[in-house]
């Protein structure tokens, strides 16, 4: 009989404000034995962020230095900063044999593909375009000027759903977050 073979790595992509922070923190708060990756940005935090717990909130030479070091697994830039996942922790995780989740942008998911062939990615779609837009100014954490560059991206990343593994639609944040842990072989 053939091993089962389950994909212990989970990298989730989709346009900014779909609900990937809202649906992976539903996940945790469910199944806290989730490990997520915790990135390393330039942007400047938001109100009530923490430093090592939403990002590694860094400056310029310091991530300059982290892609010097060759530190980071992949990293990018998005609408003006900079985002990358810090590569020891990942990999020390995925030796243990625990299931790793990634949070990260479209070009990010497409460098993980490249090194880690294994890895299932999971792009996560709005209901609507309207809704979309609905949600990423509701959350009122952006200028109205990082808002558009964020959407003129958002149209980018959309077009891109076919590179995904699996597409899940983010009506109930409890349904995707069930969804997704299922692809992760939590559940
Ligand atoms: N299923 C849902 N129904 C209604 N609102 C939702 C749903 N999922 C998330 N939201 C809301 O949408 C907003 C954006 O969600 P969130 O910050 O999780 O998006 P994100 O994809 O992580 O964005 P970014 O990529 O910019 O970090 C939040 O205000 C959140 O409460
Ligand atoms: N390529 C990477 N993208 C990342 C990483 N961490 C987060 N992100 C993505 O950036 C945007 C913007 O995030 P925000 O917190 O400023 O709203 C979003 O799509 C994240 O998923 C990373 O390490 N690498």
């Amino acid at each position: 009989m053939a091993a089962e073979v389950r994909p212990r790595l989970t990298v989730l992509s989709g346009p900014s404000g779909v609900g990937k922070s809202t649906v992976v923190a539903h996940m945790r708060k469910v199944h806290p034995e989730v490990w997520l990756s915790v990135s390393a940005t330039t942007r400047k935090p938001r109100p009530g962020e923490r430093h090592g717990v939403q990002y590694f909130f860094v400056n310029d030479d310091e991530f300059d230095k982290l892609i010097a070091n060759g530190e980071l697994l992949e990293w990018a830039e998005f609408a003006g900063n900079r985002y990358g996942t810090p590569r020891g922790a990942v990999l020390e995780r995925l030796d243990n044999g625990e299931p790793v989740l990634l949070e990260i942008d479209l070009q990010g998911a497409r460098l993980v593909r490249e090194s880690m062939p294994d890895a299932q990615l999971v792009f996560l779609a709005p209901p609507s375009w309207d809704e979309l837009v609905r949600r990423l100014t509701g959350r009122g954490t952006e200028s109205p000027e990082v808002i558009e560059r964020r959407l003129d991206t958002a149209k980018v990343e959309l077009a891109a759903e076919s590179e995904f593994d699996t597409t899940l639609v983010n009506t109930s944040v409890e349904d995707v977050a069930r969804e997704l842990l299922a692809l992760m072989a939590v559940v």
